[in-house]
């Protein structure tokens, strides 16, 4: 399998370069050169699979032979052992038909982890093999951040500088990736939102010859492989269904800020997942759900909400959507990027809108919907959302139809974001790992939200 651009100006390449390269030299995002399909004889012969044999099928398509199968399994292995659940991403029931696929019980309690601790052995392994030097840069509206941290602290050969927006994550998000204090660890405060963060690091990424000149590698979905990890778990949920004979018409409500998650969804379908419906969820960040709705994609005012992870503008994974949707064609996604980045939106019409809609239905939830829907669940089900995950299941409510099953993204544990349910009167332990957290000392440096000043920190770092 090779890869290619969504902009067509970068030679094919391997899996392990394109791991590498994370954002294409081009400025565009790396895409594999086919979309392997997948039978309905192997769907069937998969369903008996274990969640980390599964992954190995799915990841063997997109590595073929470049890391021999014995390594990927221990790759795999390796990154699943530490999830608290023996399922790793186990799908609960509500009712008769709605299902939460629980993402969270990773070491950082949110969906990150699925393909980060992935990625994290990953790079350790492509160091050691191809003796690179792996410098990560990354930013953070709070889950990627720990995640990925968490996936690489104290490994030889790896160091990892993360950009979080100061004071616009979660108090457990920020524990979480601050009182690390491994030396390979820089957290950076940025004074911006995570779209100045996100913004800094692809400018970064897109000067090839300052990332070549630091080795930076990228975490964030840009980087492929955290899409093809982030596949796994919308077949492994379809299969749980199947086994209970409720595959029939399977739609999946996904919480959606940078367009990556529900992008994993996307391609599992255009593999032959026979999904139903794609549910897009948003909070007040509303602008995807806009531009399925009405065909423009243009970045509104910034509103913190509860859910301040999908607190999110501009979408880096939307590029990726853009190249399928204009039939692979790189010159069009190309003009259009640009067109975007001189007037700061895109609009689309007619035939390519139908097919928008055809592929997504959107729905953005209002904060107090958000709180309403917590509240609800935990009334009616006994079961505890955290306010990303309300988002996912509040459009479900909304947009599922009758005979439709409705399984809903669980992104994150609760507990990460105990302020906005708090507000509904309902308390929480904390599960160990994370009330340990309050006790330990905070690392890190608040920074002006410049390219410059992030530089200066990254030259000192790296
Ligand atoms: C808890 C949580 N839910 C949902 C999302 C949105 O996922 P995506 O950015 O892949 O659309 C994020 C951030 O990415 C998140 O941290
Ligand atoms: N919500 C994310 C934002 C970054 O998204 P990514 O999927 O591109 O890493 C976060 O928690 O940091």
């Amino acid at each position: 399998m090779r890869y290619i651009s969504t902009r067509g100006q970068v030679p094919p390449i391997g899996f392990i370069d394109a791991i590498l390269m994370g954002l294409a030299n081009d400025g565009g995002l790396l895409v594999p050169e086919h979309i392997p399909q997948v039978s309905e004889e192997t769907l069937k012969q998969w369903q008996q699979l274990s969640y980390p044999e599964l992954a190995l099928e799915i990841f063997a398509l997109y590595v073929e032979q470049e890391i021999p199968r014995e390594d990927l399994k221990k790759l795999v292995n390796d990154s699943y052992s530490t999830f608290r659940h023996e399922e790793v991403t186990p799908v609960r029931q509500l009712d008769d038909s709605r299902y939460v696929l629980e993402l969270f019980h990773g070491p950082t309690f949110a969906f990150k982890d699925v393909a980060l601790q992935f990625l994290g052995n990953l790079y350790a392994y492509v160091s050691k093999r191809t003796d690179s030097i792996i410098h990560i840069l990354g930013a953070t509206s709070g889950d990627t951040g720990a995640s990925a941290i968490e996936g690489v602290r104290g490994k030889d050969g790896i160091r990892i500088c993360i950009l979080h927006p100061h004071q616009k994550v979660s108090k457990v998000q920020e524990l979480q990736m601050t009182t690390v204090d491994d030396a390979n660890v820089l957290n950076l405060a940025v004074e911006g939102t995570f779209d100045d963060c996100q913004r800094i690091i692809k400018e970064l990424f897109a000067d090839v010859e300052f990332k070549h000149k630091y080795h930076l590698r990228a975490i964030n979905s840009i980087n492929i492989a955290r899409i093809l990890a982030q596949t796994v778990y919308y077949f492994y949920a379809y299969f749980r269904l199947a086994e209970k004979g409720q595959a029939g018409q399977v739609s999946f409500s996904v919480p959606t800020g940078n367009f990556g998650d529900i992008f994993a969804g996307y391609l599992a379908k255009k593999m032959g997942l026979p999904i139903h419906k794609l549910i897009l969820a948003t909070n007040e960040n509303n602008i995807l759900a806009r531009f399925i709705k009405e065909g423009v994609y243009q970045p509104g005012d910034f509103k913190g909400t509860y859910s301040p992870s999908m607190d999110i503008q501009v979408a880096s994974n939307f590029e990726r959507y853009l190249f399928y949707l204009y039939g692979e064609q790189a010159d069009t996604v190309t003009s259009l990027m640009a067109q975007f980045k001189a007037e700061g939106r895109i609009a689309i019409v007619g035939d390519v809108l139908k097919q928008v809609q055809a592929d997504f239905a959107a729905y953005s939830v209002e904060n107090e919907e958000c709180l309403n829907t917590i509240s609800d669940y935990y009334e009616k089900y006994d079961y505890l959302l955290d306010p990303h995950t309300s988002c996912g299941a509040a459009a479900s409510d909304k947009l599922a139809q009758s005979g439709e099953t409705a399984i809903v993204l669980s992104t994150a544990h609760p507990a990460k974001f105990d302020e906005a349910i708090r507000l509904r009167g309902i308390g929480q332990t904390y599960p160990e790992p994370i009330q340990a957290l309050f006790e330990k000392p905070q690392f890190q440096t608040v920074v002006g939200g410049t390219n410059e000043a992030i530089q200066k920190q990254l030259e000192a770092f790296f």
